[in-house]
């Protein structure tokens, strides 16, 4: 690609032809990079680039001028920002994959939003497992549906990097007319923002798909970003970016809307489906990181009954009323504990 720039880091690869992955791309487009969307079927990418749409997982969004898709992963060595946009549970799998492709020194930018199951790693674990050394990692998250950033609505997102200058470097970078970044140095705080809301707004979609009422939703997506604030402050992320857009911004966004794969998986297991017919064969990320998050949580003595009701719920352990049940059953206690 003619980059138009001598600079690696302002060219930017996405791996992850999903609805984010495009998304994102669209919105570095916007930015004024020049961005390759690298996903795996290569007829996929060769439809998306002659028809210019991303009809399974975007439809009715024009693919930005600027995008160029492609299944070649040797077009990934031009970019010196990479952003990892393929659901939690394969990063392990694609970045082992995709890491001799990559360009020496390249930034990679963590967008899923998830914790793996079996090894209970956050994503940035992940990364510094798999990637060779000198890999700088950042993470990105925060309200944002995929369609509303794609179609240029105002959205903002946290960036995370260890490296403070490094996260407004690339928050400059990634941020266009309507897609603003706010930077950070707390990665673990961000990442667990992220993770965490998908299955807490599997709750709130539980509690509204099964008809309890607003006041209940309320109560628990307050009580459950009041687990989230524990779990964050046992795990190093710290309260004030649980309090932003990856935590508290997130948690409202997806667990009032049906816009939400999480809150709708959640809002049909209120409504008696079981976990297999809940997803309606979407993506909810929440689902899997679930049981990892409750792990996560026991290992050190975190309360979090609202993770643990879903957790056991789309384990088949419990059903929707028992959970609801033991929920409203739990001993009355102070507010701030
Ligand atoms: N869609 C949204 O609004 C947002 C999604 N996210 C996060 O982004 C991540 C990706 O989600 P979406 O793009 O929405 O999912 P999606 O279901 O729309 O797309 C997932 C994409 O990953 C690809 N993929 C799956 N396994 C792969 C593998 N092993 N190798 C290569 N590609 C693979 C699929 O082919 C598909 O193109 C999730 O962690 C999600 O939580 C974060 C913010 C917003
Ligand atoms: O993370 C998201 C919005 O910030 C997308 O939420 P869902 O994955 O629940 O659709």
């Amino acid at each position: 690609m003619g980059s138009g720039t001598n600079d690696p880091s302002e060219v930017v690869a996405v791996v992850g032809g999903g609805s984010w992955g495009t998304a994102l791309a669209n919105a570095a487009a916007a930015a004024g990079r020049p961005v390759t969307l690298w996903m795996r079927d290569a007829d996929a990418a060769a439809r998306m680039q002659a028809e210019r749409v991303n009809a399974r997982y975007l439809p009715g969004v024009g693919l930005h001028a600027q995008v160029r898709a492609t299944a070649e992963a040797r077009a990934l060595a031009e970019a010196g920002t990479v952003l990892l946009v393929v659901p939690a549970q394969t990063l392990r799998g694609v970045l082992s994959a995709l890491a001799p492709s990559l360009r020496l020194g390249a930034q990679v930018v963590l967008c899923a939003k998830g914790i793996e199951r079996g090894s209970d790693a956050f994503m940035s674990a992940v990364a510094a497992e798999t990637l060779p050394a000198g890999m700088p990692v950042a993470v990105l998250s925060g309200p944002s549906f995929a369609a509303d950033v794609a179609r240029g609505l105002p959205t903002a997102v946290t960036l995370a990097s260890e490296d403070g200058a490094r996260a407004a470097r690339l928050a400059g970078l990634l941020s266009g007319p309507a897609f603003r970044l706010y930077h950070t140095d707390d990665v673990r705080g961000v990442e667990i923002g992220g993770a965490g809301k998908n299955v807490l707004a599997i709750a709130s979609g539980i509690v509204t798909g099964r008809g309890l009422g607003e006041s209940a939703r309320a109560a628990l997506i307050a009580r459950a970003f009041a687990e989230l604030m524990r779990f964050a402050r046992a795990y190093g992320g710290r309260a004030e970016t649980l309090m932003g857009l990856s935590g508290l911004g997130d948690l409202v966004l997806t667990a009032s809307s049906s816009q939400s794969r999480n809150f709708a998986f959640g809002e049909r297991l209120g409504q008696g489906a079981t976990p297999e017919q809940a997803s309606g064969g979407k993506l909810a990320e929440g689902a899997f990181t679930a049981a990892a998050l409750v792990g996560l949580a026991r290992a050190r003595e975190v309360e979090m009954p609202v993770a643990e009701a879903v957790a056991a719920v789309i384990a088949g352990e419990l059903t929707v009323d028992g959970a609801m049940a033991r929920l409203l059953s739990r001993p009355l206690k102070a507010e701030a504990e």
